[in-house]
């Protein structure tokens, strides 16, 4: 099964490998070039939008179709269509424009600054490719828009904070962030979201700072950014923190060849766009296998009926992963070993706290959303008790409710754990509110009945970490650094405690030929009192569900005697 690539940044393929699907396609390449003729110079693969193919007409053709000064454009025809001339541009501003035919000096000199200006423009482009993900990107111009709604509750951040951190998932999408803006309304604009006054204001930032790409950071309705982008002028995309979100989830999805981490960002993504789907989508009836009937319907319904087709053989998909990784917990539930589940804001320190417990490679970068997929490890203790510790994607505010339905496979390992340990990045300046956005997610997971220890992570990068222990102490949390390792015994021995909480208390008599159970009560329960019987060992002590039920036969030996 193939999908297309949703990705809002274009980025040429790092390695050939990294989407062989993509790179290769013929289809693909004749699309950049014909939309991005100011950037064909530069070799590369664009992957664009879907969000952009269906949606917007592409930036750069008009662009320059709109803005070539006529003065200039006579004398440079710009086969290549290759880069704007600004009306404001030095020599047509002071005068010499106008003379330019009639002196042969002026257009050597007029053809210089072209040259040079076309060289600079070269380098800009080039500075403007980044690496993300193991690709490069080119980092579009993106300008941010926020909207606070007055006596709104839901909202756990500011306006302000909520931007900053949007900036921040630009910037890990590989967009380059010229500005922002917001406005405070009782009610958003049911057209616009915004009103028209920062429409108008946001238009002429656009032309200002050129910028190609305008980020809502509320999820906008399929009519709402039709509006918008016709309001906008029609040549710079519209798109939500949803979308950039998504195309996070995708670009690292990507990197990964397992169906567990790219079928669910599939999923949201076909979601998402389906409701905004507005314009002719054609190259959806290749995907289908180029045989679409009822030629007379409207592209776009035939579109739509493609991508509900689509969704329903990926829920099939992700419904057969789900079972598959249910069947591999229920055989890791034969070994009872207590499962403990690290969530957390995502950057909180999840994976780094893994890596140092565990000696594990999982990727721990100073990067929104770097894990995708759980990871299990075992920890073993210092007094020899075993746990699985499983590292799982972060979340963040206003996480999109498709991405979290469809990463239910994922998160049902947090459901079936003995103990969810919440980590938490204590120096950040928001930690409040990552831990309340948090625990809005966690009560959509239904796993209030886990018991939870709280981790206050990254306490070396904080001003007063003795104060903030005894503050910790309090409320039962955990002060650690899971990067120079402050704080894990306490850590353990946390765990451990908690654990106990959850356990079972038995009473069994072990035959001496299960020797193996024995071990396993030591390790992973807390025995009270061992006494050598004839026909095996009796064993007083508090368990963990699972073994108490591999116990039960045993249990009921102790019974009948
Ligand atoms: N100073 C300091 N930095 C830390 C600590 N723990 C993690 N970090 C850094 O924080 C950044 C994020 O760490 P990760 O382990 O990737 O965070 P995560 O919670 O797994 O993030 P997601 O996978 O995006 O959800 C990395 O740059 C780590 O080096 C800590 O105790 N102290
Ligand atoms: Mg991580």
């Amino acid at each position: 099964m193939s999908f297309c690539c949703s990705c809002i940044v274009p980025h040429r393929a790092a390695t050939a490998s990294a989407s062989p699907s993509i790179a290769s396609s013929p289809r693909r390449s004749l699309h950049h070039q014909s939309h991005y003729p100011f950037r064909r110079r530069v070799p590369f693969v664009r992957l664009s939008s879907t969000l952009w193919r269906c949606r917007t007409r592409p930036i750069g053709v008009l662009k320059e179709a709109n803005e070539v000064d006529a003065n200039v454009s006579e004398g440079d025809p710009s086969p290549e269509g290759g880069f704007r001339e600004d009306a404001t541009d030095g020599l047509v501003a002071n005068g010499v424009a106008g003379e330019a035919s009639e002196g042969s000096l002026d257009l050597v000199i007029r053809d210089a600054v072209r040259s040079r200006r076309k060289a600079d423009e070269d380098e800009q482009e080039y500075d403007r490719y980044t690496m993300r993900n193991g690709r490069e990107v080119f980092q579009e111009k993106a300008y941010l828009v926020g909207v606070e709604c007055k006596g709104s509750e839901a909202n756990i951040f500011s306006i302000e904070e909520s931007l900053k951190e949007l900036a921040q998932l630009a910037d890990t999408a590989g967009l380059w962030v010229v500005d922002s803006t917001y406005q405070k309304l009782a009610n958003p604009n049911p057209r616009t979201y915004i009103g028209s006054g920062k429409v108008a204001e946001i238009k002429s930032a656009i032309h200002a700072l050129d910028v190609e790409t305008v980020i809502f950071d509320d999820e906008l309705s399929a009519g709402q950014l039709r509006n918008l982008e016709k309001a906008l002028g029609g040549d710079v995309r519209v798109c939500d923190r949803t979308a950039l979100i998504l195309d996070i989830f995708n670009q690292r999805a990507a990197t990964h060849e397992a169906a567990l981490q790219a079928y669910p960002v599939s999923l949201a993504q076909m979601e998402y766009q389906l409701p905004r789907l507005t314009k002719m989508w054609s190259h959806l009836e290749r995907q289908a296998g180029g045989k679409v009937k009822g030629m007379g319907e409207k592209q776009i319904e035939v579109d739509k009926r493609i991508l509900r087709t689509q969704i329903s053989a990926l829920r099939k998909e992700l419904e057969s992963v789900r079972q598959h990784r249910k069947q591999y917990r229920n055989r890791r539930l034969s070994v009872p070993v207590p499962v403990v589940s690290l969530v957390g804001y995502t950057n909180a320190g999840k994976s780094t706290l893994l890596n140092r417990l565990t000696g594990a490679d999982v990727l721990a970068e100073d990067q929104l959303f770097a894990t995708l997929d759980p990871t299990t490890r075992r920890v073993q203790m210092r007094n020899g008790k075993e746990f699985l510790l499983t590292d799982t994607v972060g979340f963040i505010q206003k996480l999109p409710t498709m991405l979290v339905a469809a990463f239910r496979a994922t998160l049902e390992e947090i459901s079936e754990s003995s103990l969810i340990v919440h980590v938490v990045d204590i120096s950040h300046p928001l930690a409040n509110q990552q831990i309340d956005a948090v625990n809005k997610v966690l009560q959509e997971l239904d796993v209030a009945l886990i018991p939870k220890l709280i981790v206050w992570n990254k306490i070396d990068k904080t001003s007063g970490p003795d104060t903030l222990k005894s503050e910790a102490e309090k409320i039962g949390a955990v002060c650690i650094s899971a990067i120079n390792g402050d704080g894990l015994e306490q850590f353990c021995s946390a765990v451990q405690a908690k654990l106990k909480d959850s356990l079972v208390p038995v009473e069994a008599l072990i035959p001496y030929e299960k020797g193996e159970l024995l071990n396993s009560i030591h390790q992973v329960g807390l025995v009270e009192r061992t006494e050598y019987k004839e026909n095996g060992t009796l064993v007083i002590a508090h368990v963990p569900l699972p073994l108490a039920r591999l116990l039960t036969p045993m249990r009921q030996l102790t019974a009948a005697q």
